[in-house]
């Protein structure tokens, strides 16, 4: 008698996938021995070309992290990979921190992997090197206690449009656009743009643009959710009326609250465990913020 599990058991087989609880994993691809950062991280400084930089501003918590390739439109070296990395590093011991804006300098967020970087690690093994060591710059930085958001101005392209993922919330110049370039550039999505778009826009949209490598105007990308506010523009390459744009937004959801309440806020949106909410929480109950609120008699009704 035929069986119908056995027809799905084959076509698992078939794929070389694995059900791994209740989970269908691929079971030939190639397993590398993980690297340690360090040696990654030595290894991609070598391939330079512009610049990742930040900027912690201590009087309104706001530190800025600036890509600056501007001549390659932002492409992204190797050594920008560990500049990226450096920056969330540091940033994660800022005890008085609020916010990240990342941005591109020049008009341009970013144009994804800078080529020449890209041709020097063209294997398999470097591929998996490269997506460690930007995992770990990316979940960093979207670990980070306190609120993030991408300013994107000009293109954000393949890496670049995955970039802008790791962070909170994303802001857009009305004539910016994003781009996943990634499958016509014969590829997957290799800065953990796959997960994180998928969590963001669902797993269909991910999908569709991912597959057809579409623009999506800043319009689109605020109907479909991948923006959360949009900009006006003067001069899109005006770096620093953008970036003072994209601070009073973020000041209007941070600037009246002490650091402390901002990062336990943050802390507990992204550690996903009760357990650890309630070590987080209780950080900030009985804190000076909490009294003073108390002593204030605050009323919530206007
Ligand atoms: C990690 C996996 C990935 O990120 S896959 C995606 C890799 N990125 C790309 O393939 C982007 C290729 N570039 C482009 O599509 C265009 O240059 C974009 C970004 C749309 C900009 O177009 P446009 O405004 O007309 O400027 P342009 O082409 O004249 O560029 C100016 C100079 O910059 C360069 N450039 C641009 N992007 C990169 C890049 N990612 N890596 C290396 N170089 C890049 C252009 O080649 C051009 O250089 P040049 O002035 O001709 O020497």
């Amino acid at each position: 008698m035929a069986c119908s599990g056995c027809a799905a058991l084959k076509l698992v087989s078939n794929r070389n996938l694995k059900v791994l609880g209740s989970r269908y994993v691929y079971t030939n691809v190639k397993k590398y021995a993980a690297s340690p950062l360090t040696e990654i991280r030595e290894q991609f400084r070598k391939f330079v070309g512009g610049g990742v930089s930040l900027r912690k501003n201590e009087d309104n918590g706001i530190a800025y992290i600036a890509i600056d390739h501007v001549k390659k439109k932002n492409g992204f070296s190797g050594k920008m990979m560990v500049d990226l990395n450096d920056a969330v590093l540091e940033l994660e011991s800022w005890k008085t921190g609020k916010g990240v804006i990342l941005y591109g300098a020049g008009g341009t967020f970013c144009s994804g992997g800078y080529l020449d970087t890209v041709r020097n690690i063209c294997n398999s093994e470097d591929g998996y090197k490269m997506a460690t060591l930007m995992h770990d710059s990316v979940m960093r930085l979207r670990n980070l206690p306190f609120v993030s958001v991408s300013l994107v101005t000009g293109k954000a392209i393949g890496g670049g449009a995955e970039l802008m993922l790791a962070t909170d919330f994303r802001l857009m110049s009305y004539s910016s656009e994003i781009r996943f370039v990634e499958a016509r550039m014969g590829v997957g999505t290799g800065w953990a743009g796959g997960t994180l778009l998928q969590q963001l826009v669902g797993h269909r949209t991910a999908l569709d643009l991912l597959l057809t490598c579409r623009k999506v105007s800043a319009d689109e990308a605020l109907v479909l959710g991948l923006a959360d506010d949009l900009i006006e523009e003067k001069d899109d390459d005006d770096d620093e009326a953008a970036v003072m744009k994209a601070t009073e937004w973020l000041n209007e959801r941070i600037a009246s609250h002490h650091h402390s309440v901002v990062q336990t806020i943050k802390g507990i949106v992204v550690c996903n465990d009760l357990e650890e909410e309630r070590r987080i929480f209780s950080t900030t109950w009985g804190g000076k913020a909490q009294q003073d609120a108390l002593n204030k008699n605050i009323k919530h009704n206007n």
